[in-house]
């Protein structure tokens, strides 16, 4: 695979695009670190701002290794529960667990030290650097932090080691997610499609656990949806967990094996895309709200 040339837009049309999640690629020398069975638990989670209650008591966990879909008309509550759940915001009331422990009013960098991250977009700032810079940038203050604390002061060897070993990981991301070939482009170069492939591939640059995905696919084009989707699936057979937030239902119903309905701010039911499908509560919902 070659790791030269700006072809910006090859990534963004690729006919070997597999649709069979068995074919996706596998991120060698990857995998979670830790996966309880129920990586995320979530008791009576509450937020009000002012007058509005966005998140009323929400209960709901989170399978290992599954793709879970978080779902629910505008307004619902599904951004501030990831807020919730990943420090940026604390609740009111309730409880945040991760791989058993509590996490609660946690702070973000903290959060996503232990493994719960976040997909985050490429700051404005950063655009001026390429996409290896992005990703060398990625670990500091987040988990891969570890790395560099380790550092002892002076020791220059030292120094050299771990920053071969974070660019050998950074290149194995950058092939994993099929855009090794643009490391040198400028993030502000990118399309829409390719930002999210570098979002991505610097938040499992962190070592994660966990990802929560909110709207991955918005303004991603139909091929590079395919691939993203084959990468998350590939990263799911590796025991990776996902919660994903998405307006696209046809996407949830075809790739999650779990579903979960926010309404007004609690979770109306939860179950397999079929039984969500058929729900008649979760038809009326959606049809009373503003999807
Ligand atoms: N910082 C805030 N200040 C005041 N109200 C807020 C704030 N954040 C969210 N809300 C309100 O809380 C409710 C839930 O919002 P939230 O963004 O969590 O819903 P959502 O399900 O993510 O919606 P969407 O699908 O439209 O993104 C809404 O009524 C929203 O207006």
């Amino acid at each position: 695979m070659s790791k030269t040339g700006n072809d910006a837009d090859a990534t963004e049309t690729d006919p070997n695009a597999a649709e069979n999640p068995a074919d996706a690629p596998i991120l060698g020398g990857g995998g979670p670190t830790v996966t309880a069975e129920r990586p995320l638990e979530v008791e009576g989670l509450r937020k009000s701002f002012g007058g509005i209650t966005a998140v009323d008591g929400a209960s709901f966990h989170v399978e290992g290794g599954t793709l879970t879909g978080l779902i629910g008309p505008n307004g619902a509550g599904k951004s501030t529960t990831f807020n919730l759940i990943t420090g940026m915001l604390s609740p009111d009331e309730g409880t945040v667990a991760f791989n058993d422990e509590d996490i609660t009013g946690m702070e973000p960098h903290a959060i996503a030290n232990k493994g719960l991250v976040r997909t985050f977009q490429i700051a404005r700032e950063l655009e001026d650097m390429t996409v290896l810079e992005n990703m060398m940038l990625a670990p500091k203050g987040q988990r891969g932090e570890k790395l560099w604390r380790s550092v002892t002061p002076g020791v220059r060897d030292d120094v050299i080691a771990q920053e071969e070993e974070l660019l050998e990981r950074v290149w194995d991301v950058l092939e994993f997610f099929d855009i090794d070939h643009i490391a040198d482009e400028y993030a502000g170069n990118l399309s829409g499609g390719q930002r999210k492939l570098l979002e991505m591939a610097r938040a499992l640059l962190t070592d994660p656990d966990m990802l929560l995905l909110d709207e991955p696919f918005a303004g991603v084009n139909p091929s590079l949806e395919k691939r993203l989707l084959k990468h998350i699936h590939g990263l799911k057979e590796q025991g990776y967990t996902f919660l994903l937030v998405e307006h696209d239902m046809d996407l949830i119903m075809e790739n999650c094996e779990h579903v979960i309905v926010l309404h007004q701010g609690r979770i109306l039911t939860e179950g397999t895309p079929a039984d969500i499908k058929s729900n008649e509560e979760v038809i009326e919902a959606y049809l009373g709200g503003n999807v």
